[in-house]
């Protein structure tokens, strides 16, 4: 049985957080928050304009997602958030102390844009998505998989991993 923890499910827009960040909350019976719903207004318009959130935008949406993980560390979670930075994950991390996890669902450029080029009704343009590599620090304690994979064998693959 998997420890109840906070997970956070972070890697690149289009990596697939929000697709198997409900499959292994359903799997795990966890509660399940995407991180795209806590965005304030005006981080949504301006990344539907085409621009990259900057550290200032970014700076509140993850403190609140630290906030929903603290108030569900008796549950577990499953907590959606692209967690591009290391500083950002030291935010998200906050007063969890041993009791969360960052899952990191790694994919080559290649892969997620053409994944991106066929998502339909999303805000986020596909082409945000090298500044989204660009931001990204490389996590080196987290638990990573390839996203190369049917989303179920993937999911099997993180909690294998647990
Ligand atoms: N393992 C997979 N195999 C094939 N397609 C996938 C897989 N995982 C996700 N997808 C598809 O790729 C697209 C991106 O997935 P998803 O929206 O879950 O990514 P995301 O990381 O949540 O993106 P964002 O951060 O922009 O919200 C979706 O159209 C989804 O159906
Ligand atoms: O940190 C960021 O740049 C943003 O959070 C994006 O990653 C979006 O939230 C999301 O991925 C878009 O759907």
């Amino acid at each position: 049985m998997v420890k109840k923890q906070i997970l956070f499910l972070m890697g690149v827009s289009g990596s697939g957080k929000s697709t198997i960040g409900k499959l292994l909350a359903d799997k795990l019976q966890f509660p399940f928050f995407d991180g795209d719903s806590f965005h304030p207004e005006a981080n949504v318009k301006k990344m539907k304009e085409g621009h990259p959130l900057n550290d200032d935008d970014r700076q509140g949406w993850l403190e609140k997602l630290n906030e929903v993980g603290i108030e569900n560390l008796s549950t577990g979670a499953v907590i959606v958030c692209s967690s591009l930075k290391q500083k950002y994950r030291t935010i998200l991390g906050k007063n969890l102390e041993n009791n969360h996890q960052f899952v990191y669902l790694e994919g080559s450029f290649e892969l997620i844009d053409s994944r991106l080029r066929e998502r339909k009704n999303h805000y986020m343009p596909a082409g945000l998505l090298q500044s989204q590599f660009d931001d990204l620090e490389t996590p080196l304690d987290a638990l990573t998989v390839s996203i190369d994979q049917t989303p179920d064998d993937i999911v099997n693959d993180i909690i294998e991993k647990l």
